[in-house]
């Protein structure tokens, strides 16, 4: 799990964040972690209380505690649990930046990834004592290099000082309750699942439709609804804290539209950005609703291939404030992490200064109330992802390059669209998307396969960095009605003729055997 990190720094006089990493915590992970830091001559090991580090936590420890610029400690990095070491992603033993605190980058992770496969042995001080990671304060005890401390610090604090709820048991638990009930005064009862367990309580901590149920149910969205009148505003957070679902009630804001929405509401109603934003960013895969409010206000706009790390480099370059990916994360600037409580505030915020004049009886401005008032504005992004997770990976390589093909003919495409549906605009753009980082000039190819249509519409096929058996297709569907009077529809209802042309488009059976996908968002 933590090997990385020793390939990277082979003999450290460093200090090292042990996070639990949210969806693999687990308090013995954390004890091997100090028993290797201690054999290998770290000197220091900063660890959450119980474990119970968040990911936006981790990159507001980094600029607390190791500064930003490193002054604060020498060789200073952050180690968290692996899921998927040599992937394609930042989920490398070590995943962060350690200047901003942010994901590392590409040059980084794909170094430890190489200086692993040279690596022959490394250390456990087996006869080291467990520390007792439930209560703060430092132990220190004798290493190789000298003196060797462990620092269990309240998780919570750094975090709150840079700034209804289902934690689904995972770390933002211990958070909600700091902020929510200790800061904002809200009912404990608003707070569902939110003692963290390393088991999740036995569900799937992925903030969804799908595996945030019970949320979904009180809210008034699910299909065994509960017989009280829903809350006005619901949201969940994954494992690690670092993701969000919003939820109104009987209503579900897609993350695309979350971040619009907060985008263009934000010198209003947040207080952080009064001043003005510095620009706004999305991944290419999110909707184009962030495209349509920069273009209103002026602002800034990048468009990154998916993972976090690529806003980071914008965001310390002082060109970006706010951000957000399709996948349920959404942030800005205050840290270098995707935020789920942030976005939880910034959804607050929007609705106190909507209701600013409402809270002398008059009927409140709700969620809904401002997602279609936005639409009204805006537009509206029909959007919708197909997931077809374990494909063979053969099979989902040579789809890939069957549409990477076939986009070197639009008439060929263009007969393949109308032959599927006549009603369906041409397509007049196909690539494969490709970012030049406007901050180091750096080059990521292959970042997904677009084809852009003439209304504005766009189908987009990824393999997804993340997937654990075999390959994962995503398939991202997407729409734009101006008209007001015709943004209401049901989005799967809306978007049916789209689906049908991309399943043509891809031979998405032909080529996986799979008449439907695993997961739809
Ligand atoms: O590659 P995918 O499976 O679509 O996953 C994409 C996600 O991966 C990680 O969780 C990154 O931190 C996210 O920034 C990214 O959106």
């Amino acid at each position: 799990m933590s090997i990385e990190c020793f390939a990277m720094f082979p003999k450290m006089s460093a200090t090292l964040v042990v996070s639990g990493d949210g969806r693999y915590y687990s308090k013995d992970a954390i004890q091997i972690i100090i028993k290797m830091s201690a054999a290998n001559g770290v000197r220091r090991v900063w660890v959450g209380q119980n474990g119970l580090l968040s990911t936006p936590a981790v990159s507001a420890v980094i600029r607390e505690r190791v500064g930003a610029d490193g002054s604060k400690a020498t060789g200073a990095f952050i180690l968290t649990a692996s899921h998927n070491p040599g992937g394609p992603h930042e989920d490398f033993g070590i995943k962060y930046n350690m200047g901003n605190g942010g994901p590392a980058p590409e040059a980084i992770t794909d170094k430890i990834f190489e200086n692993t496969k040279t690596l022959t042995e490394y250390l456990i001080a087996d006869d080291l004592p467990n520390v007792d990671i439930s209560a703060t304060g430092i132990s220190s005890f004798e290493g190789p290099e000298g003196q060797f401390d462990v620092d269990v610090f309240d998780s919570a604090s750094d975090y709150v000082k840079l700034m209804n709820y289902d934690a689904l048991h995972g770390v933002a638990g211990a958070y909600a309750n700091r902020i929510f009930v200790e800061e904002l005064g809200a009912q404990e009862s608003s707070l569902l699942n939110c003692v963290p367990k390393e088991d999740f309580g036995g569900g799937h901590p992925d903030p969804n439709l799908t595996y945030a149920k019970e949320l979904v149910a009180r809210m008034g969205l699910g299909k065994s609804n509960s017989e009280v009148e829903p809350p006005e505003f619901g949201a969940a957070a994954d494992g690690d804290a670092d993701r969000n679902m919003i939820l109104g009630k009987r209503f579900f804001v897609t993350p695309s539209d979350s971040v619009a929405i907060i985008a263009a509401n934000a010198v209003d109603a947040i207080p952080y950005f009064s001043s003005g934003l510095k620009g706004v960013a999305r991944s290419m895969p999110t909707s184009a609703a962030l495209d349509v409010v920069a273009k209103h206000l002026n602002l800034k706009f990048f468009e990154v291939p998916t993972g976090w790390k690529f806003f980071g480099n914008l965001m310390d370059a002082g060109m970006c404030s706010i951000c957000g990916e399709e996948s349920f994360g959404t942030g800005s600037d205050h840290i270098r992490e995707k935020d789920g409580i942030w976005a939880v505030l910034a959804w607050l915020s929007i609705l106190a200064y909507k209701n600013k004049d409402n809270l002398n009886g008059n009927k409140l401005v709700t969620v809904e109330d401002i997602v279609r008032q936005h639409w009204a504005t805006y537009g509206r992004h029909y959007y919708t992802r197909y997931d077809y997770e374990n494909v063979d990976a053969g099979a989902a390589k040579d789809l890939m390059a069957y549409l990477v093909k076939l986009q070197s003919s639009l008439d060929e495409i263009d007969i393949i669209v109308k032959g599927a549906r006549s009603d369906v605009s041409n397509v007049v753009n196909a690539d494969e998307f490709e970012y030049k980082d406007p901050v180091d000039g750096s080059i990521s190819k292959h970042q997904g396969i677009r084809f852009l249509f003439q209304d504005g519409s766009r189908l987009v096929f990824r393999l997804s960095g993340t997937g654990s058996e075999g390959a994962t297709i995503r398939l991202y569907i997407e729409q734009y009605e101006k008209d007001s009077s015709k943004t209401g529809r049901d989005s799967q209802e809306a978007l049916a003729p789209l689906v049908e042309v991309a399943l043509k488009l891809s031979k998405m059976q032909e080529f996986t055997g799979r008449s439907a996908p695993t997961v739809i968002t």
